[in-house]
Protein backbone atom coordinates (compact mmCIF):
# COMPACT_ATOMS: atom_id res chain seq x y z
CA UNK A 1 0.00 0.00 0.00
CA UNK A 2 1.27 3.57 -0.56
CA UNK A 3 2.15 5.62 2.60
CA UNK A 4 0.26 7.97 3.92
CA UNK A 5 2.98 10.93 3.45
CA UNK A 6 2.99 11.15 -0.58
CA UNK A 7 2.35 14.14 -1.91
CA UNK A 8 0.21 14.31 -5.01
CA UNK A 9 0.08 17.06 -7.42
CA UNK A 10 -1.56 15.75 -11.26
CA UNK A 11 -2.33 11.58 -12.39
CA UNK A 12 -2.39 11.40 -15.90
CA UNK A 13 0.49 10.21 -17.99
CA UNK A 14 1.56 8.84 -21.79
CA UNK A 15 4.51 6.75 -23.23
CA UNK A 16 7.56 8.83 -24.19
CA UNK A 17 8.83 10.06 -20.75
CA UNK A 18 10.22 13.55 -22.57
CA UNK A 19 6.92 13.93 -23.88
CA UNK A 20 4.76 13.17 -20.79
CA UNK A 21 3.24 16.30 -19.33
CA UNK A 22 2.22 14.44 -16.21
CA UNK A 23 4.82 12.72 -14.29
CA UNK A 24 4.50 10.21 -11.80
CA UNK A 25 7.43 9.36 -9.10
CA UNK A 26 7.88 6.82 -6.56
CA UNK A 27 10.88 7.44 -4.21
CA UNK A 28 12.19 6.05 -1.38
CA UNK A 29 11.74 8.16 1.53
CA UNK A 30 14.99 8.47 3.30
CA UNK A 31 16.75 9.97 0.03
CA UNK A 32 17.51 13.39 0.62
CA UNK A 33 15.83 16.27 0.08
CA UNK A 34 13.35 14.67 -2.32
CA UNK A 35 10.58 17.33 -2.41
CA UNK A 36 13.54 20.14 -2.96
CA UNK A 37 14.14 18.41 -6.16
CA UNK A 38 11.41 16.41 -7.73
CA UNK A 39 8.45 19.44 -7.70
CA UNK A 40 6.97 20.85 -10.22
CA UNK A 41 8.64 24.28 -10.28
CA UNK A 42 12.49 21.70 -10.33
CA UNK A 43 11.48 19.89 -12.94
CA UNK A 44 9.16 21.79 -15.31
CA UNK A 45 9.49 25.49 -15.45
CA UNK A 46 10.71 25.73 -18.73
CA UNK A 47 7.86 23.04 -19.80
CA UNK A 48 4.47 21.51 -18.90
CA UNK A 49 5.55 18.86 -17.09
CA UNK A 50 3.56 18.41 -13.78
CA UNK A 51 5.53 16.13 -11.25
CA UNK A 52 3.40 13.77 -8.80
CA UNK A 53 5.65 12.26 -6.00
CA UNK A 54 4.97 9.26 -3.65
CA UNK A 55 7.37 8.02 -1.20
CA UNK A 56 7.59 4.95 0.97
CA UNK A 57 10.19 3.09 2.55
CA UNK A 58 12.56 1.31 0.03
CA UNK A 59 12.03 -2.40 1.42
CA UNK A 60 8.34 -1.64 0.69
CA UNK A 61 9.41 -0.61 -2.93
CA UNK A 62 8.52 -4.67 -4.99
CA UNK A 63 6.19 -5.22 -8.02
CA UNK A 64 2.83 -5.18 -6.30
CA UNK A 65 3.31 -1.39 -5.21
CA UNK A 66 4.89 -0.36 -9.03
CA UNK A 67 1.31 -1.91 -10.52
CA UNK A 68 -0.55 0.09 -7.86
CA UNK A 69 1.41 3.18 -8.39
CA UNK A 70 2.40 2.86 -12.35
CA UNK A 71 5.51 5.13 -11.92
CA UNK A 72 7.46 6.86 -15.06
CA UNK A 73 10.31 7.15 -12.58
CA UNK A 74 12.42 4.99 -9.92
CA UNK A 75 14.38 6.28 -7.56
CA UNK A 76 16.10 4.07 -4.94
CA UNK A 77 18.68 4.06 -2.28
CA UNK A 78 20.53 0.34 -1.92
CA UNK A 79 17.76 -1.37 0.25
CA UNK A 80 15.86 -1.86 -3.35
CA UNK A 81 16.59 -4.72 -5.79
CA UNK A 82 16.15 -3.31 -9.24
CA UNK A 83 15.99 -6.18 -11.72
CA UNK A 84 13.33 -8.78 -13.81
CA UNK A 85 11.91 -10.09 -10.98
CA UNK A 86 10.71 -6.16 -9.76
CA UNK A 87 9.99 -5.23 -13.58
CA UNK A 88 8.99 -7.81 -15.77
CA UNK A 89 5.22 -6.74 -15.30
CA UNK A 90 5.51 -3.34 -15.16
CA UNK A 91 5.35 -1.02 -18.82
CA UNK A 92 5.62 2.46 -16.81
CA UNK A 93 9.00 3.02 -15.66
CA UNK A 94 11.44 4.66 -18.09
CA UNK A 95 14.03 5.96 -15.79
CA UNK A 96 15.33 4.56 -12.56
CA UNK A 97 18.01 7.09 -10.29
CA UNK A 98 20.28 5.43 -7.50
CA UNK A 99 21.23 8.42 -5.08
CA UNK A 100 24.02 5.98 -4.43
CA UNK A 101 27.58 5.35 -5.37
CA UNK A 102 26.92 1.48 -5.20
CA UNK A 103 25.06 -0.34 -7.65
CA UNK A 104 25.20 -3.92 -6.88
CA UNK A 105 21.17 -3.51 -5.76
CA UNK A 106 20.69 -2.85 -9.45
CA UNK A 107 20.98 -5.33 -12.84
CA UNK A 108 22.11 -2.85 -15.52
CA UNK A 109 21.62 -5.13 -18.15
CA UNK A 110 18.22 -5.87 -17.19
CA UNK A 111 17.33 -2.06 -17.61
CA UNK A 112 19.01 -1.81 -20.59
CA UNK A 113 17.66 -4.45 -22.60
CA UNK A 114 14.06 -2.90 -21.27
CA UNK A 115 15.33 0.56 -22.48
CA UNK A 116 15.15 1.91 -19.33
CA UNK A 117 17.84 4.66 -18.33
CA UNK A 118 19.73 4.17 -15.12
CA UNK A 119 22.02 6.79 -13.34
CA UNK A 120 23.68 6.19 -9.90
CA UNK A 121 25.45 8.72 -7.61
CA UNK A 122 29.11 8.14 -8.47
CA UNK A 123 31.59 9.83 -6.03
CA UNK A 124 28.96 11.51 -4.20
CA UNK A 125 30.41 10.55 -0.51
CA UNK A 126 33.40 10.31 -1.10
CA UNK A 127 35.28 12.85 1.20
CA UNK A 128 32.58 12.00 3.45
CA UNK A 129 33.59 8.20 3.86
CA UNK A 130 37.56 8.68 3.23
CA UNK A 131 36.85 10.72 6.29
CA UNK A 132 34.66 8.23 8.30
CA UNK A 133 38.18 5.56 7.53
CA UNK A 134 40.55 8.60 9.04
CA UNK A 135 38.33 9.22 12.08
CA UNK A 136 38.19 5.12 12.66
CA UNK A 137 42.03 5.24 12.08
CA UNK A 138 42.63 7.79 15.00
CA UNK A 139 40.44 6.98 17.12
CA UNK A 140 41.27 3.64 17.28
CA UNK A 141 45.21 4.88 16.99
CA UNK A 142 45.53 8.51 17.89
CA UNK A 143 49.25 8.06 17.88
CA UNK A 144 49.01 8.28 14.44
CA UNK A 145 48.60 12.12 14.35
CA UNK A 146 52.21 12.29 15.44
CA UNK A 147 54.60 13.08 12.61
CA UNK A 148 57.14 10.41 13.49
CA UNK A 149 54.50 7.48 13.91
CA UNK A 150 54.23 7.19 9.89
CA UNK A 151 51.41 4.61 8.94
CA UNK A 152 51.62 2.32 5.76
CA UNK A 153 47.64 2.72 4.86
CA UNK A 154 47.20 -0.15 2.27
CA UNK A 155 44.15 0.87 -0.14
CA UNK A 156 42.11 -2.20 -1.91
CA UNK A 157 39.94 -0.18 -5.31
CA UNK A 158 41.51 3.06 -6.32
CA UNK A 159 38.37 4.52 -7.60
CA UNK A 160 36.56 7.84 -5.86
CA UNK A 161 37.08 7.07 -2.63
CA UNK A 162 39.97 5.14 -2.53
CA UNK A 163 42.05 8.17 -4.53
CA UNK A 164 40.44 10.80 -2.69
CA UNK A 165 41.71 8.63 1.04
CA UNK A 166 44.79 8.79 -0.42
CA UNK A 167 45.15 12.62 -0.72
CA UNK A 168 44.39 11.99 2.83
CA UNK A 169 47.34 9.93 3.79
CA UNK A 170 49.42 11.72 1.54
CA UNK A 171 48.63 15.02 3.36
CA UNK A 172 49.22 13.63 6.72
CA UNK A 173 52.68 12.25 5.23
CA UNK A 174 51.41 8.34 5.30
CA UNK A 175 52.69 5.65 2.96
CA UNK A 176 50.19 4.41 0.84
CA UNK A 177 50.10 0.70 -0.54
CA UNK A 178 47.42 0.74 -3.32
CA UNK A 179 45.76 -2.86 -5.39
CA UNK A 180 43.34 -2.05 -7.85
CA UNK A 181 43.97 -4.55 -10.89
CA UNK A 182 41.59 -3.27 -12.91
CA UNK A 183 43.56 0.16 -13.43
CA UNK A 184 46.75 0.69 -14.71
CA UNK A 185 49.95 0.83 -12.20
CA UNK A 186 50.47 4.61 -10.96
CA UNK A 187 52.41 6.07 -7.95
CA UNK A 188 49.22 4.60 -5.92
CA UNK A 189 48.44 1.57 -7.74
CA UNK A 190 51.68 0.40 -6.39
CA UNK A 191 51.39 -3.38 -5.32
CA UNK A 192 50.06 -6.92 -5.14
CA UNK A 193 47.20 -8.05 -3.06
CA UNK A 194 49.72 -9.89 -0.80
CA UNK A 195 52.68 -6.97 -0.44
CA UNK A 196 49.32 -4.86 0.59
CA UNK A 197 48.21 -6.49 3.27
CA UNK A 198 51.26 -8.18 5.03
CA UNK A 199 53.24 -4.49 4.82
CA UNK A 200 50.30 -2.39 5.80
CA UNK A 201 49.36 -0.64 9.27
CA UNK A 202 46.08 -0.34 8.34
CA UNK A 203 43.87 -2.18 4.93
CA UNK A 204 40.47 -0.29 4.31
CA UNK A 205 38.38 -1.88 1.23
CA UNK A 206 36.94 0.49 -1.54
CA UNK A 207 36.05 -1.98 -3.64
CA UNK A 208 32.07 -2.51 -5.13
CA UNK A 209 30.68 -5.80 -4.92
CA UNK A 210 31.14 -8.16 -7.71
CA UNK A 211 30.55 -11.69 -8.48
CA UNK A 212 32.78 -14.06 -10.65
CA UNK A 213 32.80 -14.48 -14.01
CA UNK A 214 32.26 -18.04 -15.36
CA UNK A 215 29.66 -19.73 -17.72
CA UNK A 216 26.83 -19.27 -15.74
CA UNK A 217 27.66 -15.72 -15.02
CA UNK A 218 28.92 -13.77 -17.86
CA UNK A 219 28.15 -10.56 -16.14
CA UNK A 220 30.64 -11.34 -13.48
CA UNK A 221 34.11 -10.31 -12.99
CA UNK A 222 37.56 -11.40 -13.49
CA UNK A 223 38.34 -9.89 -10.06
CA UNK A 224 35.75 -10.38 -8.20
CA UNK A 225 35.56 -9.12 -4.63
CA UNK A 226 32.72 -11.30 -2.51
CA UNK A 227 35.00 -13.01 0.33
CA UNK A 228 37.70 -11.29 -1.27
CA UNK A 229 39.23 -10.80 2.15
CA UNK A 230 39.11 -14.36 3.17
CA UNK A 231 40.65 -16.91 5.44
CA UNK A 232 43.56 -16.68 3.25
CA UNK A 233 43.59 -13.46 3.03
CA UNK A 234 43.21 -12.28 6.68
CA UNK A 235 46.37 -15.00 7.71
CA UNK A 236 48.81 -12.91 5.60
CA UNK A 237 47.91 -9.58 7.75
CA UNK A 238 49.88 -9.55 10.70
CA UNK A 239 47.66 -9.54 14.09
CA UNK A 240 48.46 -5.89 14.73
CA UNK A 241 47.11 -4.77 11.12
CA UNK A 242 43.57 -2.79 11.67
CA UNK A 243 41.37 -3.88 9.10
CA UNK A 244 38.26 -1.17 8.16
CA UNK A 245 35.19 -2.23 5.58
CA UNK A 246 33.55 0.46 4.89
CA UNK A 247 32.91 -0.92 0.95
CA UNK A 248 30.12 -3.78 1.46
CA UNK A 249 29.65 -6.44 3.84
CA UNK A 250 30.29 -9.78 1.74
CA UNK A 251 33.62 -8.22 0.51
CA UNK A 252 35.01 -9.51 3.95
CA UNK A 253 33.36 -13.49 4.71
CA UNK A 254 32.31 -12.98 7.86
CA UNK A 255 32.97 -16.50 9.53
CA UNK A 256 36.45 -16.25 8.58
CA UNK A 257 36.21 -12.86 9.97
CA UNK A 258 35.39 -14.00 12.98
CA UNK A 259 37.69 -17.01 13.28
CA UNK A 260 40.90 -14.33 12.49
CA UNK A 261 40.02 -12.04 15.36
CA UNK A 262 39.64 -14.58 17.81
CA UNK A 263 43.14 -16.05 16.67
CA UNK A 264 44.92 -12.55 16.55
CA UNK A 265 42.58 -10.27 18.37
CA UNK A 266 43.01 -7.98 15.35
CA UNK A 267 41.31 -4.46 15.55
CA UNK A 268 38.26 -4.52 12.91
CA UNK A 269 35.92 -1.78 11.73
CA UNK A 270 32.51 -2.44 10.45
CA UNK A 271 30.27 -0.09 8.82
CA UNK A 272 29.09 -2.55 6.50
CA UNK A 273 27.87 -6.58 7.04
CA UNK A 274 27.94 -9.60 5.50
CA UNK A 275 24.10 -10.52 6.17
CA UNK A 276 23.33 -6.00 7.03
CA UNK A 277 20.62 -5.76 8.09
CA UNK A 278 21.09 -8.64 10.65
CA UNK A 279 24.15 -8.57 12.50
CA UNK A 280 24.64 -11.38 15.33
CA UNK A 281 25.79 -10.13 18.81
CA UNK A 282 28.41 -13.35 18.27
CA UNK A 283 29.87 -10.66 15.44
CA UNK A 284 29.52 -7.38 16.81
CA UNK A 285 31.09 -7.88 20.21
CA UNK A 286 34.55 -8.89 18.40
CA UNK A 287 34.27 -5.36 16.62
CA UNK A 288 36.70 -2.58 17.44
CA UNK A 289 34.29 0.00 16.11
CA UNK A 290 30.82 -1.08 14.57
CA UNK A 291 28.46 1.58 12.53
CA UNK A 292 25.19 1.11 10.38
CA UNK A 293 26.10 1.88 7.30
CA UNK A 294 26.33 5.49 7.76
CA UNK A 295 30.03 6.14 6.40
CA UNK A 296 28.68 8.11 3.58
CA UNK A 297 25.94 9.84 5.79
CA UNK A 298 26.68 13.75 5.32
CA UNK A 299 24.39 16.67 4.72
CA UNK A 300 26.73 17.08 1.92
CA UNK A 301 26.87 13.80 0.68
CA UNK A 302 23.60 12.63 0.47
CA UNK A 303 22.49 15.79 -1.16
CA UNK A 304 24.68 15.28 -3.60
CA UNK A 305 23.82 12.00 -4.51
CA UNK A 306 20.21 13.28 -4.90
CA UNK A 307 21.64 16.42 -7.43
CA UNK A 308 23.47 13.93 -9.24
CA UNK A 309 20.09 11.74 -10.00
CA UNK A 310 18.13 14.71 -10.43
CA UNK A 311 20.71 16.56 -13.09
CA UNK A 312 20.75 12.82 -14.92
CA UNK A 313 16.92 13.17 -14.84
CA UNK A 314 16.79 16.77 -16.13
CA UNK A 315 19.37 15.72 -18.78
CA UNK A 316 16.86 12.30 -20.01
CA UNK A 317 13.84 15.14 -19.74
CA UNK A 318 15.80 17.62 -21.47
CA UNK A 319 15.67 20.34 -19.54
CA UNK A 320 18.07 22.39 -17.95
CA UNK A 321 18.21 21.73 -13.93
CA UNK A 322 17.49 24.74 -11.79
CA UNK A 323 17.94 23.38 -8.34
CA UNK A 324 21.30 23.50 -6.73
CA UNK A 325 22.50 21.89 -3.60
CA UNK A 326 24.14 24.97 -2.50
CA UNK A 327 21.12 26.23 -2.31
CA UNK A 328 20.24 24.17 0.44
CA UNK A 329 23.49 24.02 2.52
CA UNK A 330 23.80 25.46 5.53
CA UNK A 331 27.56 27.14 6.05
CA UNK A 332 29.99 24.59 6.78
CA UNK A 333 32.42 25.22 9.26
CA UNK A 334 34.66 22.07 9.12
CA UNK A 335 37.71 22.91 7.90
CA UNK A 336 40.17 19.52 6.98
CA UNK A 337 43.34 22.25 7.65
CA UNK A 338 41.84 23.14 11.63
CA UNK A 339 41.71 19.18 12.64
CA UNK A 340 44.84 18.83 11.69
CA UNK A 341 46.30 21.63 13.86
CA UNK A 342 43.69 20.35 16.71
CA UNK A 343 43.55 16.91 16.43
CA UNK A 344 41.82 16.79 20.11
CA UNK A 345 38.82 18.57 18.39
CA UNK A 346 38.36 14.93 16.27
CA UNK A 347 34.94 14.18 18.81
CA UNK A 348 34.16 17.97 17.69
CA UNK A 349 34.55 16.78 13.70
CA UNK A 350 33.05 13.38 13.89
CA UNK A 351 32.53 11.26 17.06
CA UNK A 352 31.79 7.70 15.74
CA UNK A 353 31.97 5.74 18.84
CA UNK A 354 28.79 7.73 19.56
CA UNK A 355 27.26 5.84 16.00
CA UNK A 356 28.91 2.86 17.74
CA UNK A 357 27.38 2.66 20.79
CA UNK A 358 23.55 3.36 18.89
CA UNK A 359 24.14 0.16 17.20
CA UNK A 360 25.35 -1.83 19.88
CA UNK A 361 22.91 -0.41 21.93
CA UNK A 362 20.05 -2.29 19.68
CA UNK A 363 21.72 -5.78 20.31
CA UNK A 364 18.53 -8.58 21.90
CA UNK A 365 18.93 -11.54 22.33
CA UNK A 366 21.94 -12.00 20.57
CA UNK A 367 21.59 -10.07 17.61
CA UNK A 368 20.55 -6.17 16.11
CA UNK A 369 17.20 -6.38 13.61
CA UNK A 370 17.11 -5.61 10.80
CA UNK A 371 14.39 -3.30 11.35
CA UNK A 372 16.54 -1.53 14.35
CA UNK A 373 19.30 -0.96 12.04
CA UNK A 374 17.27 0.46 8.99
CA UNK A 375 15.77 2.79 11.83
CA UNK A 376 19.43 3.91 12.81
CA UNK A 377 20.01 4.87 9.11
CA UNK A 378 16.66 6.69 8.79
CA UNK A 379 17.14 8.55 12.20
CA UNK A 380 20.22 9.45 11.52
CA UNK A 381 21.54 12.92 12.19
CA UNK A 382 23.69 13.84 8.82
CA UNK A 383 27.14 14.78 10.08
CA UNK A 384 29.37 17.30 7.96
CA UNK A 385 31.62 17.08 5.87
CA UNK A 386 34.79 18.71 6.09
CA UNK A 387 36.52 20.99 3.71
CA UNK A 388 39.63 19.54 2.31
N1 LIG B 1 29.57 2.56 3.57
C1 LIG B 1 29.05 3.51 2.81
O1 LIG B 1 28.28 4.32 3.28
C2 LIG B 1 29.44 3.60 1.37
C3 LIG B 1 29.29 4.84 0.72
C4 LIG B 1 29.65 4.92 -0.60
C5 LIG B 1 30.13 3.81 -1.29
N2 LIG B 1 30.23 2.62 -0.65
C6 LIG B 1 30.79 1.45 -1.35
O2 LIG B 1 32.13 1.76 -1.73
C7 LIG B 1 32.37 1.20 -3.02
C8 LIG B 1 33.51 1.95 -3.70
O3 LIG B 1 33.11 3.28 -4.00
P1 LIG B 1 33.89 4.19 -5.06
O4 LIG B 1 33.16 5.46 -5.17
O5 LIG B 1 35.34 4.25 -4.76
O6 LIG B 1 33.67 3.32 -6.36
P2 LIG B 1 34.48 3.41 -7.73
O7 LIG B 1 33.68 2.65 -8.73
O8 LIG B 1 34.84 4.83 -8.03
O9 LIG B 1 35.83 2.62 -7.44
C9 LIG B 1 35.88 1.26 -7.16
C10 LIG B 1 37.26 0.77 -7.58
O10 LIG B 1 37.38 -0.60 -7.18
C11 LIG B 1 38.17 -1.26 -8.18
N3 LIG B 1 38.04 -2.70 -8.10
C12 LIG B 1 37.07 -3.51 -8.61
N4 LIG B 1 37.33 -4.80 -8.31
C13 LIG B 1 38.47 -4.81 -7.58
C14 LIG B 1 39.25 -5.84 -6.99
N5 LIG B 1 38.91 -7.13 -7.09
N6 LIG B 1 40.35 -5.49 -6.30
C15 LIG B 1 40.72 -4.18 -6.18
N7 LIG B 1 40.05 -3.16 -6.77
C16 LIG B 1 38.92 -3.48 -7.45
C17 LIG B 1 37.69 -0.66 -9.48
O11 LIG B 1 38.64 -0.83 -10.51
C18 LIG B 1 37.49 0.80 -9.09
O12 LIG B 1 38.64 1.58 -9.38
C19 LIG B 1 31.01 1.33 -3.73
O13 LIG B 1 30.87 0.40 -4.78
C20 LIG B 1 30.03 1.09 -2.61
O14 LIG B 1 29.65 -0.26 -2.58
C21 LIG B 1 29.91 2.49 0.67
O1 LIG C 1 26.81 3.06 -2.16
C1 LIG C 1 26.54 4.04 -1.45
O2 LIG C 1 26.45 5.18 -1.92
C2 LIG C 1 26.38 3.88 0.02
O3 LIG C 1 26.48 2.58 0.45
C3 LIG C 1 25.19 4.58 0.48
O4 LIG C 1 25.53 5.36 1.59
C4 LIG C 1 24.11 3.63 0.81
O5 LIG C 1 23.25 4.26 1.61
P1 LIG C 1 21.71 4.31 1.34
O6 LIG C 1 21.42 5.54 0.58
O7 LIG C 1 21.25 3.09 0.67
O8 LIG C 1 21.20 4.42 2.73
Amino acid sequence: MINKNMTESMNNKTDKLSAIKNITILADSNIASLNDFFNDAALGHLTEHRVKIITVAGRDIDAALLAEVQPDILLIRSVTKVNEALLADNNSVQFVGSATIGTDHVDQDYLASRNITFANAAGCSKHSVAQYVLTAIFTLRPQYWQQSASLTLGIIGLGNIGNTLAQYAYDLGWQVLGYDPLLPTSKTNNASLEQLLSQSDVVSLHVPLTNERNATNSKGSDYPTRHLINAAALVMMPADTMLVNSARGPVIEESALKADIERTGRQVVLDVFEHEPEIEESLLSKLAIATPHIAGYTLEGKLRGTQIIYDALCEKLTIPPTQSMSNLLPLNMFLWSELKSYPDRLPKFYDVMQDDTSLRNKAVDGQVNGADFDGLRRDYHLRREWQF
